[in-house]
C-alpha cells in the first residue's frame, strides 16, 4: 500500500461490537490498544494496563473481525525488561489473545526486543514519539522533536525498528515535517497519530473520533461523530417513555 500511495486507515478496538462495525466498514487494521486503560477503564495514563487485560480484549475484537489485521498492544512492563520477557508475552497476546501481530514503544532501546519477536515469528509494529507509557518522563502528553537533537533522535529510532524488522512504525505527537522525512527515509509504512498529513496512514483511538470520550481532546483528533449526546438522547428517551408508561407498548408485550 506504502509502494502504491495507497493510505493505510486504522483505529483501535477493544470489543466485539465495533470491532465488527470497523471491520464491515473497511479498516485495514484493529489495533487493540494500551489506550484501553483510558477509555475503558477510566484511568488517566495507559500505565496500569496489563498483559490480561489486552488479552481478554484481543479475544472480543478477534471475534468481531473478518478481514482486518489485528494488532495487540505490548503494556508498560510486558516488554521492557528483556527480551524472554517480551517474548513470552508477545506469545501470550498471539496465543491466547488471536492476534496476528504486536506493537510495542520504543527505537533503538527496544531494537534488540522487536528483532527477538521478529525473529520467533511475531510480527511486530513500532510506536516512536510521543510514547504515552514515557508520560512521567516527558512531563506530560508533550509533543516530541520539536528541537533539532530530539527530531534526530526520533528519526534514529523510526530507522533503528525498521532494520530491527518491523512491519511498520506508529509516528505519534510530532511535527509534520519530522514525520514526512521518517515517511521517505523508512521503506517500512508509518501511521501518524498528531503527526501530519504525509505518513502512509493514519490512526485514531475510536472513542476519540466518535465522540464518546471527552476527559482531554488533543489537537489532533477530529470528531466524525457526537455518540456522547447521540447516546445521551436515547437513554433520556427511555427513561421518559418509561416513567410515563410508554414502554414497554402493546408490542413489547408477550400474551
Ligand atoms: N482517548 C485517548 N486518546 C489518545 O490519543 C490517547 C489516550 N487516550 N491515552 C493514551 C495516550 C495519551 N495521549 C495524548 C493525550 C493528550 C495529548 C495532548 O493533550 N497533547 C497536546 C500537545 C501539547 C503540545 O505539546 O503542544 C495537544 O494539544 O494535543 C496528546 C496525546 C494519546 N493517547
Ligand atoms: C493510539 C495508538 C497508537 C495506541 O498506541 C493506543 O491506542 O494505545
Ligand atoms: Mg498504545
Amino acid at each position: 500500500m506504502k509502494e502504491k500511495g495507497e493510505k493505510i486507515v486504522c483505529l483501535t478496538a477493544y470489543d466485539y461490537c465495533l470491532a465488527r462495525i470497523l471491520d464491515e466498514s473497511g479498516i485495514d487494521i484493529l489495533l487493540v490498544g494500551d489506550s484501553l486503560g483510558s477509555v475503558v477503564q477510566g484511568h488517566d495514563s495507559t500505565l496500569p494496563v496489563t498483559v490480561d487485560d489486552v488479552i481478554y480484549h484481543t479475544k472480543a475484537v478477534v471475534r468481531g473481525r473478518r478481514r482486518a489485521l489485528v494488532v495487540s498492544d505490548m503494556p508498560f512492563m510486558t516488554f521492557q525488561l528483556g527480551v524472554d520477557e517480551a517474548k513470552r508475552n508477545a506469545g501470550r497476546l498471539v496465543q491466547e489473545g488471536g492476534a496476528e501481530s504486536v506493537k510495542l514503544e520504543g527505537g533503538v532501546t527496544q531494537a534488540a526486543t522487536i528483532e527477538g519477536l521478529v525473529k520467533m515469528g511475531v510480527p511486530v509494529m513500532g510506536h516512536v514519539g510521543l510514547t504515552p507509557q514515557s508520560v512521567h518522563q516527558f512531563g506530560g502528553y508533550r509533543i516530541q522533536g520539536r528541537g533539532e537533537a530530539d527530531a534526530r533522535a526520533i528519526l534514529d529510532d523510526a530507522m533503528a525498528v525498521e532494520q530491527a524488522g518491523a512491519f511498520a512504525v506508529v509516528l505519534e505527537g510530532m511535527p509534520v515535517q519530522l514525520a514526512r522525512e521518517i515517511t521517505q527515509r523508512v521503506s517500512i509504512p508509518t501511521i501518524g497519530i498528531g503527526a501530519g498529513m504525509h505518513c502512509d496512514g493514519q490512526i485514531l483511538v475510536v472513542h476519540d473520533m466518535l465522540g464518546l470520550f471527552d476527559d482531554f481532546t488533543p489537537k489532533f483528533v477530529k470528531r466524525y461523530a457526537n455518540l456522547k449526546e447521540t447516546i445521551g438522547g436515547a437513554v433520556r428517551s427511555y427513561m421518559e417513555e418509561v416513567r410515563t408508561e410508554a414502554f414497554p407498548a402493546e408490542e413489547h408485550t408477550f400474551h
